[in-house]
């Protein structure tokens, strides 16, 4: 569905994104994960022609960047990073504008307007002024926003950055709901509960460049399924092993007191960058 092949970005003589090739298939959740800085929302805004690649290609839905922008346009739903709605206007006529700008006609808009305001759960606040919206109300707005021409593709970029766990939980409740109703989902996020919990299969970028790209579990399995993490002249020693049973043996050689837990992505990316995610 989409398809990424040696893409290059570059700002002066800085390359934020290094050659990063990944395909996405149809009806995944898929995940670039990595620290602030990484290249993730270069990424997104390349697949949305807010800006251009120096070099590579783009492929979605079997069309072309830059040839077929207008036909892509059509085929894809844009959440970003950063609010984007118009406080003054109320939840129903932000998306009003959005269907006008798509083309929808009346009949179609309101028909969708109604629905998608049902599906995120803001129906009885359609009449209210966003500027009264909570950040997880405005998010869900921008989510029915993006659904409104109903794309098939939908970019979500750091989508709960900022909101509190119970909000965030809702907000993955709708992006899995979304994903199980046949949409392809992009994602870029630094919380990796989120990649863990959300995405079919995550691809780790550091630095613009691919450092892994798998399942979470394929990913943790990887540096081992189960990690020992125990204090050594005041710093937090860690060590990875296939099962509890090899991680319990090795505690038993240590003399002072260890915990044993599953590995997580974080430790993935620790492994293979030296460096946290989150950090
Ligand atoms: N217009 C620009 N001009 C110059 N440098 C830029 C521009 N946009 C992004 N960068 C740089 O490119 C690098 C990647 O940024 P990007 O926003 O894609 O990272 P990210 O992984 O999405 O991180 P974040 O989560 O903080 O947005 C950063 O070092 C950033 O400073």
């Amino acid at each position: 569905m989409i398809e990424l092949k040696e893409l290059v970005k570059r700002f002066g003589d800085r390359t934020v994104i290094d050659r990063l090739t990944v395909t996405i298939q149809k009806g995944e959740t898929f995940g670039l994960l990595g620290p602030n800085g990484a290249g993730k929302t270069t990424t997104i805004r390349i697949l949305t022609m807010l800006t251009r690649a120096t070099a590579g290609s783009v492929r979605i839905a079997g069309f072309s960047l830059p040839e077929d922008e207008q036909k892509i346009k059509s085929l894809i739903g844009v959440v970003p990073q950063f609010f984007n709605l118009d406080n003054e206007l109320t939840a129903e006529e932000n998306l009003e504008l959005h269907g006008r700008l798509h083309h929808m006609d009346k009949a179609e808009r309101r028909q969708r307007i109604t629905s998608l305001l049902e599906y995120v759960e803001l129906d009885d606040r359609a009449k209210d002024p966003v500027g009264k919206f909570s950040g997880g109300m405005k998010r869900r707005l921008m989510i029915a926003r993006a659904l409104l021409h109903r794309p098939q593709v939908l970019f979500l970029d750091e989508p709960t950055v900022g909101l509190d766990p119970q909000v965030r939980r809702r907000l993955w409740d709708l992006i899995r709901r979304m994903n199980e109703e046949g949409i392809t989902v992009l994602l870029t996020t630094h919380y990796i509960e989120e990649a863990e919990h959300l995405c079919s299969r995550v691809a780790i970028v550091d630095k613009g460049r691919l450092i892994a790209l798998d399942s979470p579990k394929e990913l943790c399995h990887r540096v081992g399924q189960f990690v020992v993490e125990w204090t050594e002249a005041d710093a937090l020693r860690t060590q990875f092993f296939a099962s509890r049973e090899a991680a319990a043996q090795f505690v038993g050689t240590l003399s002072c007191a260890a915990a044993i837990r599953h590995s997580n992505l974080e430790d993935v990316f620790v492994e293979l960058t030296g460096r946290k995610v989150t950090g």
